[in-house]
C-alpha cells in the first residue's frame, strides 16, 4: 500500500509541537506492516538545507500564482516529497509566522498549495509513483480532502487526522474563488464553513475516514465543549470518526542510550537520575535539594492550563518542592512563571524558548511531568515522562485519561498507577492533586514502584500503527494479512 502524508511540519526537520513528532515517527513505525509512507512537506529552509542528493520530480509553472518544483528524496530516514516554492515557504520564523510573532497572512495560499499538490500527486503528477491514500494531518492539509473530493478520482481516499481542534484555518469567503475548487465546493458537503472557508471543516467534511489522535478526544469533539464549532459535523459522521493514540519514537526517547542526558539508566537502576536531577537544577538556577522537583515542557497556552499551576506555586514551594519550566507561548503566562521565578529564587526557575535537548534532560531529572491541560487531544510529554520515569501529574482530559493510570486506591492496591490525574482543570482540583503528589513522593519505594511501572508501560507506536495500517486498508479494500505476506 502507497501512502502520501502530508503534513506542515515534521520531526527532526521542522517542529513547533506534537504534530510533528507524530509526522515524523509514523512513516517508521509502519515499517512491515506493508504500507510504504512518503511525506509531502513544503519546502521551509530548514527543511531543503538539510536535503541532499534530491532529484526534481515536477515543475509548476503557476502554483496559485507562483512557480515551484517538487524535489523527492530521504533526509534523517524519511522518504520525502519537498514542495519548493520560494515565494511560499523561504521565510525566516517558523512554519507559520513571522519572526515577529505575526501569522502569514498568505497562509491560506501556502497551505492551499501544498494539499492541492498533494491532491494532483494521488492523481499520478508523478511517473511510477500512485499513492492510493493521502494521509492529511490538520488544518494545513485539510483541503486535501476536498480536492480529492471534487477531483476526477473515484478511487483516491482520504484520511483526515485532526490533532488540536483549536487551530482550524476559517477565513473569509473571498479567498474561495482562488483555491481551485469548483462553485458547487462552497457548500456545506465542502468548505463552506459559516459563510467563510473552513480549511479543517473541509477536511472533516470531505475526508473518507476522519481520525483523531486518542479514544478519549475522538468522544470529547463530539460535544459543544471540545468539539469547536465541529460538533455537529463529527457526530453525524460518528462512524467514520476513530480515536487512535499517538505513540512515542522508542529509540529517540531511551533513557538508556539518550545523549541528552547526564546519566543514562534504565528502570533498574532509576537511582541514576539524581545526576540528571543535580544537571536540571543547575540548568535552571535551583538549589541543589532532594524535595520533589515539578516540572513542565509545554507551550505557554491556555489549553496547555499553566494558569493553573502559577495558581499553586507558593503552595507548592512552601511544601518543599521547586518548579523548572521550559516553554514559550502567551505573554501574559510567561510574564507569570518569569514573576514566580523571581518571587522563589532557587525554587522555581523558567527558561524560555525551545530546546529539544533540554526537554530530554528535564524527563531524564525531574521528579514530576506537569500537564495541567483545559484539553489534550493526545498529550507527548506525559508519554516522554512515562518512559523516562518521570512521574506524570495530568488532568484528566483526552489522551492524559487514556495514558496515565491515576493512583487512587483501587489502582495502589492493584499496583497499576503510574501517575496522578485530577479533574475538573481548575486550580484546586490540581492543589490536590499536588498534596497527593507530595505524599507519594515521600514514601520512596512506592514512589520508584510508580517510577519503574511507567518506564515499562507501552508507549510505542505499536498497535497504534497497526490500526493506521488497518484503515488505510480497509479503505481500499486490501486485507491486512495480505499486508503482513509482504
Ligand atoms: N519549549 C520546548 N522545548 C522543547 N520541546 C518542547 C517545548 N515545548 C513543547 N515541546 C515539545 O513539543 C511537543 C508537544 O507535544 P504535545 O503533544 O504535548 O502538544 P501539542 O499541543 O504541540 O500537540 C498537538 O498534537 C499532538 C500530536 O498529535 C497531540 O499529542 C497534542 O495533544 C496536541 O495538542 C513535545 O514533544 C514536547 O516535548
Amino acid at each position: 500500500m502507497e501512502v502520501l502524508s502530508v503534513a506542515s511540519e515534521l520531526y527532526p526537520l521542522v517542529k513547533t509541537g506534537g504534530l510533528a513528532d507524530v509526522a515524523g515517527a509514523l512513516p517508521g513505525a509502519l515499517a512491515g506492516s506493508g504500507v510504504t509512507m512518503r511525506t509531502l512537506v513544503p519546502g521551509y529552509p530548514a527543511v531543503l538545507g538539510r536535503m541532499t542528493g534530491g532529484r526534481e520530480v515536477a515543475r509548476f509553472d503557476d502554483l496559485f500564482g507562483t512557480t515551484g518544483r517538487l524535489i523527492a528524496g530521504r533526509v534523517e530516514g524519511l522518504d520525502l516529497i519537498v514542495l519548493d516554492a520560494p515565494s511560499l515557504y523561504d521565510r525566516p520564523g517558523n512554519p507559520y509566522m513571522g519572526p515577529e510573532g505575526w501569522d502569514w497572512p498568505d497562509n491560506w495560499k501556502r497551505f492551499a498549495a501544498l494539499s492541492w499538490v498533494a491532491s494532483e500527486l494521488g492523481l499520478g503528477l508523478v511517473d511510477g509513483y500512485s499513492p492510493q491514500v493521502i494521509h492529511a494531518h490538520d488544518w494545513q492539509a485539510g483541503l486535501v480532502p476536498a480536492y480529492v473530493k471534487y477531483g476526477p478520482s473515484a478511487t483516491l481516499k482520504t484520511v483526515m487526522t485532526v490533532h488540536n481542534m483549536a487551530f482550524q484555518g476559517t477565513y473569509g469567503a473571498d479567498i474561495f474563488g482562488q483555491l481551485r475548487l469548483p462553485p458547487h465546493a462552497f457548500s456545506v458537503e465542502g468548505v463552506e464553513y459559516y459563510g467563510g472557508v473552513g480549511y479543517l471543516k473541509a477536511g472533516v467534511e470531505c475526508a473518507d475516514v476522519v481520525t483523531t489522535v486518542s479514544p478519549t478526544y475522538a468522544a470529547e469533539i463530539r460535544t459543544p465543549a471540545y468539539g469547536m464549532g465541529l460538533e455537529g459535523l463529527l457526530n453525524n459522521r460518528s462512524s467514520t470518526v476513530f480515536g487512535v493514540l499517538n505513540g512515542i519514537d522508542t529509540s529517540a526517547w531511551d533513557p538508556a542510550t539518550d545523549p541528552a542526558l547526564v546519566q543514562n539508566y534504565t528502570a533498574n537502576s532509576v537511582q541514576g537520575r539524581i545526576n540528571n536531577k543535580r544537571a536540571v537544577q543547575e540548568a535552571f538556577g535551583l538549589e541543589p535539594s532532594d524535595g520533589p522537583l515539578f516540572s513542565v515542557v509545554s507551550r505557554l497556552t491556555w489549553q496547555k492550563g499553566i494558569d493553573l499551576l502559577v495558581a499553586n506555586i507558593d503552595m507548592l514551594v512552601a511544601a518543599g518542592g521547586q518548579l523548572a519550566v521550559l516553554g514559550s507561548g502567551d505573554t501574559e503566562l510567561e510574564n507569570a512563571v518569569r514573576g514566580a521565578a523571581q518571587a522563589h529564587p532557587g525554587r522555581v526557575g523558567m527558561i524560555t524558548g525551545y530546546n529539544e535537548k533540554l526537554s530530554h534532560l528535564i524527563q531524564g531529572g525531574a521528579d514530576v511531568m506537569v500537564v495541567p491541560s483545559r484539553f489534550e487531544p493526545c498529550g507527548l510529554t506525559q508519554l516522554y515522562a512515562l518512559r523516562y520515569g518521570c512521574i506524570p501529574l495530568v488532568s484528566r482530559v483526552g489522551g492524559l485519561n487514556d495514558t496515565v493510570i491515576d493512583a487512587n486506591i483501587a489502582a495502589m492496591q492493584a499496583e497499576v498507577a503510574t501517575g496522578i490525574q485530577f479533574a475538573p482543570p481548575d486550580a484546586g482540583a490540581l492543589a490536590d492533586a499536588i498534596r497527593r503528589t507530595l505524599a507519594l513522593y515521600a514514601d520512596e519505594k512506592t514512589w520508584k514502584k510508580m517510577q519503574r511501572r511507567g518506564m515499562k508501560s507501552d508507549v510505542s507506536w505499536e498497535a497504534s500503527a497497526a490500526r493506521y495500517a488497518q484503515l488505510y486498508a480497509s479503505l481500499i479494500g486490501y486485507s491486512t494479512d495480505d499486508a503482513q505476506d509482504d
